[in-house]
């Protein structure tokens, strides 16, 4: 599914992709004697570069995109879905089979933890490196080298050899070095996940602040990392796009979609209480047994629990969560403390003008003995699942109604 807004800007393109195409072999052996082929065709002429051979697949397939200055795309896709694959003929380090790829500018690449550095060299000579690579003259890196060290935070570690590096130094290095040097095209690769939270909140100051100049490729993950910074996405499936466009919210609905779980599990369970069924009451609409809410809507819901124990009311939990596994809220509620014997016992939730965003939701239970957060005798995750409806896609959890007055004054 292609979604191709024209958001037409005056700003200059800075990466062109036309029709990008890489395959890879499966087989090692298979793929020696495919080089060895391909060589003698390429002195011929090479007419096959868009076919399959027994073994090959397509890690990138008729990719087309280009980004203006000011721009940030965002890559995503599950595991092997091609996206480093494309980074990486973006980058110059590996040669598309077929496509074009035209980069106007600078190029900072973070893209493997740690390429780019020669690891027995000096965090410092590897920034004289990087930076005689991204064509920068001695005197131009020296003006900004005490800048990039500072950004790094790793003058103490400055003089040692970078194979010595933590994980979260050489991404510190890195960032520094690709940032600082004012690139007009800016790839990076997942590696903002090794890095702690603070040097990851600075990164996307830096982003913040040198965006309006350049063209960033981010790849990651990570959706709120991509919701925060990126203006457009692709979502890449087996090396394709699955899916391209400027409406992130869809985008990462789209992302979420592949790993939607629809079975409850049971985290924790003492054999005291046990839930026989749960179900929602009042519901607009079920789409392949998911009920759906419109936002604003009422709900309510019906739990049915078997008590085998338990004398009084226990304390019961439900949380929901968002499709990221985040928890987002938590229904309160009046305790009443009452008696209770063997049997079935039945419980009626209600709440009302239901202000989460569009997006599929589930909820988590967990039973408490007696009192709030003491003792838990059961818990169990995904309990049941729920969708709700809105023309708009956010990607914050919450779509708070609310009344905007404007006065001229
Ligand atoms: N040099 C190579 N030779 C053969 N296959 C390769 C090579 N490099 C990558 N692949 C394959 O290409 C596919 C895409 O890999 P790629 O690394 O681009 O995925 P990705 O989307 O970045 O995945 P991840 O999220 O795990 O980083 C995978 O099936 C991978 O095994």
């Amino acid at each position: 599914m292609i979604e191709k807004q024209n958001i037409q800007t005056d700003a200059e393109v800075l990466v062109k992709v036309e029709g990008l195409s890489k395959k890879f072999c499966k087989d090692l052996k298979t793929s020696l004697w495919y080089g060895v082929k391909d060589l003698a065709y390429n002195i011929s002429g090479n007419k096959n570069e868009r076919l399959l051979r027994d073994k090959e697949f397509w890690a990138v397939k008729d990719i087309n995109f280009e980004l203006r200055r000011g721009e940030c795309l965002g890559l995503i896709g599950h595991n092997g879905a091609g996206k480093s694959t494309l980074l990486k003929i973006l980058n110059g380090l590996i040669n598309p089979d077929a496509g074009k790829v035209t980069i106007k500018g600078r190029v900072g690449a973070l893209i493997e933890l740690g390429a780019g550095f020669n690891p027995i060299l000096s965090g410092r000579e590897n920034i004289y490196n990087n930076g005689a690579v991204l064509g920068f003259t001695k005197k131009e890196i020296e003006a900004k080298i005490e800048d990039i060290i500072d950004f790094s935070e790793i003058r103490e570690f400055i003089d040692m050899p970078v194979q010595n590096y933590s994980s979260g130094m050489k991404v510190r290095l890195g960032f520094a070095v690709a940032a600082q040097m004012e690139p007009d095209v800016l790839i990076i690769d997942e590696v903002l996940a090794v890095g702690d939270m603070g040097f990851v909140l600075k990164c996307f100051k830096t982003i913040d602040t040198i965006l309006p100049n350049t063209a960033i490729i981010f790849v990651s993950h990570s959706m709120p990392m991509v919701s925060r910074i990126c203006s457009q996405i692709i979502l890449l499936e087996h090396g394709k796009a699955q899916f391209q466009g400027y409406d992130i919210g869809k985008a990462i609905d789209l992302y979420y979609m592949r790993f939607a779980q629809n079975e409850s599990n049971v985290v924790f369970d003492d054999g005291s209480i046990i839930l026989e069924s749960v179900k929602f009451l009042n519901i607009s609409n079920v789409v392949n047994n998911v009920p759906q809410f419109k936002w604003k809507d009422n709900i309510e819901l019906e739990l049915v629990l078997y008590n085998k124990l338990l004398t009084t009311i226990p304390y019961i939990t439900l949380s929901i969560f968002d499709k990221e596994q985040r928890g987002v809220a938590i229904f309160n509620y009046e305790f009443i403390k009452v008696n209770i014997t063997k049997g079935n016992i039945k419980l009626n939730l209600k709440h009302s003008n239901l202000q989460l965003s569009k997006g599929t939701y589930s909820l988590n239970l967990i039973i408490y003995e007696k009192q709030k957060l003491q003792n838990p005798i059961l818990r169990m995750n995904n309990i049941i699942s729920f969708q709700v409806l809105y023309e708009i896609e956010t990607w914050p959890p919450f779509l708070l109604d609310c009344e905007l007055i404007v006065k001229q004054i």
